[in-house]
């Protein structure tokens, strides 16, 4: 894998260096100029750098004129922009690695550039993105990265493209699974499952290889959970606790529509938890979610609506939007990718909790031990979680739950061959679709 260095020059002044190579072992590899001329903030400063030769670059020159008083910047601009707050950048923290797979999709093509900004892990931490394509999106991945390359983030320090996953995750720390096959015309969940569940073995083979040895992984790719699981599954040297099925996006559609229905802004709803498989049968969770401090039920005192046209809402919101896009969520869900990130990544405010699919061994709840399935967890803010352990359950709860349970089990006998657990026996629920099938 060719990664260009960090120019020291560049280093020195902390200014923008997004490097880009292009990583396959079926592609030729390339390096281009990573450090364009930057005009950015012109009142701050005007950095120019020329390339020599491939890798070479002169250092650049800096010409510092009047900065604009600190209320004008904004954000990480301030931090890197300005060159009188060299003291500050001097603070940035160690470079983490990311790797992003289906980094040429319509998810990504959101996710990137919000993690680029530093809004996902701050605005001291610098990254490097490593993106995986295929054979078919690699031109289009290159397309991305000059995107990343013209949008001069300062925090972005080098971007990566490849083919190869063994190259691709090396040293990741975290890796956001997002590429997968959507569903056809005429396919069953079944094949999908098959389909796309090889390619979660092969990343999760990969990872174990060549990625940090505590990488978190958070799954995108339907039908996330059961990808999660496979991933985990064949990556045996990662602790089974770092492997994430993204529902995010499912609690923040939970609390959107309850706050609509309470008539409050949706900051004041807490305690949301979606209980399951990211499809129509997951669980949004009324019983414990709380709006303005007080539990959902004393608010809106409308049980028929939590339990049917709430719920239904919420577990079809994938498909109606589907039938208005004409293609699946993909700015909400880069938007609820970040949350889950954050959630992990700063402390949990004190009393809530945010759901993730999670591996359930040893989960308090009494749900079937050996699957991916979304449950409320609290972060310290360490990367790691534990799970809320102070929930109530009601027959219509515990009943909800059993069906989610019932399908993701089955999902689990399906993909036995890809988990390393004998031979596959596709029994799905019929009744039972990803969010965005009606
Ligand atoms: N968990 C959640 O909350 C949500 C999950 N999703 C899921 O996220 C995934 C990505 O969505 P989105 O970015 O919108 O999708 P896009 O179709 O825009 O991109 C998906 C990427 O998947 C990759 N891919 C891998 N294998 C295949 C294959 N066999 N056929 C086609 N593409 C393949 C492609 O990249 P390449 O060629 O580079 O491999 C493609 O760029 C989907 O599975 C979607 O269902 C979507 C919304 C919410
Ligand atoms: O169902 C889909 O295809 C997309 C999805 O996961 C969602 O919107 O929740």
């Amino acid at each position: 894998m060719a990664v260009a260095e960090l120019n020291p020059a560049f280093t020195k002044t902390h200014l923008h260096s997004s490097q880009l190579s292009f990583l396959s072992r079926s592609v030729p590899t390339h390096q281009h100029c990573a450090f364009p001329t930057l005009h950015r903030n012109q009142q701050h400063a005007r950095i120019s750098c020329s390339v020599t030769q491939q890798n070479q670059v002169q250092a650049p020159a800096v010409q510092t004129q009047e900065p604009n008083s600190k209320s004008d910047c904004y954000g990480v601009f301030c931090l890197t922009y300005d060159l009188k707050a060299e003291e500050e950048t001097k603070s940035w923290k160690k470079l983490i690695n990311i790797a992003v797979s289906g980094a040429a999709g319509m998810i990504s093509n959101h996710l990137l550039f919000k993690l680029a900004s530093g809004e996902v892990f701050g605005p001291d931490q610098p990254i490097a993105l490593k993106l995986l394509g295929s054979e078919r999106s690699i031109q289009a991945l290159e397309g991305v990265a000059m995107e990343l390359e013209d949008s001069l983030f300062p925090l972005l320090r080098e971007v990566s493209i490849g083919i190869d996953p063994y190259e691709v995750f090396q040293d990741a720390e975290w890796a956001l699974l997002i590429g997968a096959k959507p569903r056809g015309p005429g396919m069953e969940r079944a094949d999908l499952l098959d389909i796309n569940g090889q390619i979660f073995a092969e990343q999760g083979k990969a990872l174990n290889a060549v990625a940090s040895r505590n990488v978190k992984v958070i799954v995108v790719g339907n039908p996330c959970n059961t990808n999660a699981l496979i991933c985990m599954k064949n990556a045996p040297n990662i602790p089974a606790k770092n492997f994430h099925a993204l529902t995010r996006l499912d609690e923040n559609r939970a609390k959107c529509q309850l706050a609509l229905k309470a008539g409050v802004f949706y900051d004041k709803v807490s305690n949301v938890t979606i209980w399951g498989n990211h499809s129509t049968t997951q669980v949004p969770d009324f019983l414990n979610a709380k709006i303005d401090g007080l539990p959902v039920i004393d608010v809106i005192k409308d049980r028929k609506w939590l339990e049917q046209e709430f719920t239904e809402m919420v577990q079809k919101r994938g498909g109606v939007l589907i039938q208005k896009w004409g293609r699946s969520s993909a700015a909400s869900t880069a938007v609820s990718i970040v949350d889950a990130i954050r959630s992990l990544v700063t402390p949990t405010p004190k009393g809530d909790w945010f759901s993730s699919g999670v591996y359930t061994d040893g989960n308090p709840y009494g749900i079937a031990e050996g699957i991916v399935f979304s449950m409320p967890c609290r972060s310290k803010g360490d990367g790691d979680y534990e799970l809320v352990k102070d929930v109530i359950f009601d027959d219509y709860l515990r009943n909800r739950i059993a069906k989610t349970e019932a399908e993701l089990l089955a999902e689990k006998r399906c993909v036995a061959h890809l988990t390393g657990e004998g031979i596959a026996v596709c029994d799905l629920p019929g009744d039972t679709m990803l969010p965005g099938e009606m």
